[in-house]
Order: C-alpha cells, then sequence, then structure tokens
C-alpha cells in the first residue's frame, strides 16, 4: 500500500500531515511516536476507516478497495467482539463477514492464542487478556495478508506475548506483513524490518531496524519526546 501526502483533520485539527509510506508486501513496519502523535490515526487511514482530508492512498497493485479489505487483519484498541456470544460465536460470525467457513481454521486460531478450553464460554466471562487473545483470533481467523496491529501486546501476560511473538515471527515468514504500533520500541524492533517515527502528526524519522541503527534512532527518538514535553508543559 502507498500513501502520497496524506493529511487528516479531525474537526478542523490537524492530525496527520504530509504524510508519505509505502508498505511492501510481507514487510512488517513499527510505528513509534508519542501520545497523541497519530500512530492509531494513520492505521485508521490505512484500514479505510478514517478517508484522508487529502493526499491519496493506492492499494497494492492490482487490488480493488473491497479485496484491500478482505485482506487486512486490524488489531485495535476497540475489540470489534460481541460479549453475549461465545468466542467461537464470534470466530464464526467475522469469517462468515468475509465470505468463509472454515471450522479447520477457527480450531487452529483457537490453538494459536491458547483459547480452545473456552471457545464455547461467552465473552463476556472472559478476562482482559483473554479478550485481547480472542481479538488477535478474530483478526487471523480470515487468513489476511496484510496486519494492523495498534498496541497488540496490551494486556497481554508474559505467556501470551510470547504466543503473539512467535505467531507474528511464522506469518511473517509465510509472507504476511504488519504494521506495529507499540509503545516498547525494542520489542517493536525484534518484530520488524523498518521503523517509522511520527512526531505531530508527521514521519520525521524512518530507518531499517537493525542492531546497528538502534541507538541512534534512540536518541533521536528521546529528542523528539523532550521537544514534545516542552509543548506539554
Ligand atoms: N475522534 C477524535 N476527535 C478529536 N481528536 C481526535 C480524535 N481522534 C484522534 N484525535 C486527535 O488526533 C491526535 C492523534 O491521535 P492518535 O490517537 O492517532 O494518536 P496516537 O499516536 O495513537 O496516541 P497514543 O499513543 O496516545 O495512542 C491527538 O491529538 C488526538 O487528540
Amino acid at each position: 500500500m502507498q500513501l502520497k501526502n496524506v493529511s487528516l483533520a479531525i474537526e478542523d485539527k490537524p492530525v496527520l500531515r504530509s504524510i508519505n509510506l509505502n508498505w511492501a508486501h510481507g514487510e512488517a513496519i513499527a510505528l513509534l511516536g508519542a501520545n497523541g502523535a497519530g500512530k492509531s490515526s494513520l492505521l485508521k487511514v490505512m484500514s479505510t476507516l478514517l478517508h484522508p482530508s487529502t493526499g491519496k492512498t493506492t492499494m497494492p497493485e492490482g487490488m480493488s478497495l473491497q479485496k484491500w479489505k478482505s485482506k487486512l487483519g486490524v488489531v485495535f484498541p476497540e475489540t470489534f467482539l460481541y460479549s453475549s456470544l461465545t468466542g467461537y460465536e464470534n470466530l464464526l460470525f467475522y469469517q462468515k463477514l468475509y465470505g468463509k467457513t472454515d471450522n479447520e481454521q477457527i480450531e487452529q486460531v483457537f490453538n494459536q492464542v491458547n483459547l480452545s478450553r473456552v471457545q464455547q464460554e461467552r465473552v463476556e466471562t472472559y478476562s482482559k487478556g483473554m479478550k485481547q487473545r480472542l481479538a488477535i483470533a478474530r483478526a487471523f481467523v480470515h487468513q489476511p495478508t496484510h496486519l494492523l496491529l495498534d498496541e497488540p501486546f496490551d494486556g497481554l501476560d508474559l505467556a501470551s506475548k510470547t504466543i503473539l511473538e512467535r505467531l507474528l515471527k511464522e506469518k511473517n515468514k509465510q509472507g504476511v506483513g504488519y504494521v506495529l504500533v507499540s509503545h516498547d520500541s525494542a520489542h517493536a524492533w525484534d518484530l520488524c524490518d523498518r521503523a517509522v517515527l511520527l512526531h505531530n502528526g508527521k514521519i520525521v524519522l524512518e530507518t531499517p531496524c537493525t542492531e546497528k541503527t538502534y541507538r541512534s534512532f534512540m536518541n533521536q527518538y528521546q529528542g523528539w519526546l523532550k521537544e514534545k514535553q516542552h509543548d506539554v508543559f
């Protein structure tokens, strides 16, 4: 997917400013930045939930908007789960939305997020971490090729965190790309090919995620964060 000069204003407030970003097929991008930098808004534009005020988003080659939506899996702070339905009913519902019914796939994702045991229980009885794992399963249930992940590790215990890390690495090996928003830069660095830093709605830094580039990136990131503190206080 390609974003060209994308800007977004919400209620006249500039949230994204002239964003240029190329997301290559299978690429894992860490999207970093301070609170309010515009990370979630950018993911929403990429998911087409929000439309840019100006600029252009282009789908990967040959893909219609409809096709793009069908290839996309999202983990957003809103879980999009139905609490009065069981875990199984939720996954079945979402799979059907994508025009599929594949019980084996549902079983597989339940196994992957370690929720098989409670799949017939209503979601309102799940803990926060279990709901988050089900939201992750929901994002994977139609076998997307692109993932938009807004703090997907939020609320996960250590074991669940490891499960998700493994899942992302495995999917990435199979060619699935993702954009990962995280406040844990070191963690995101380990899971991604490239890091993009947003500040006040602008991309201010981009670098490949290698051991060598981490320190320099973090020094610059901290510089931006200090500037942000001056803005606020
Ligand atoms: N619905 C909305 N109405 C008004 N302002 C909004 C809305 N959504 C986002 N904003 C503003 O847009 C800016 C960017 O918000 P966004 O949630 O994208 O940032 P973020 O980088 O994801 O932050 P965080 O790390 O805190 O999640 C913020 O200043 C926020 O107040």
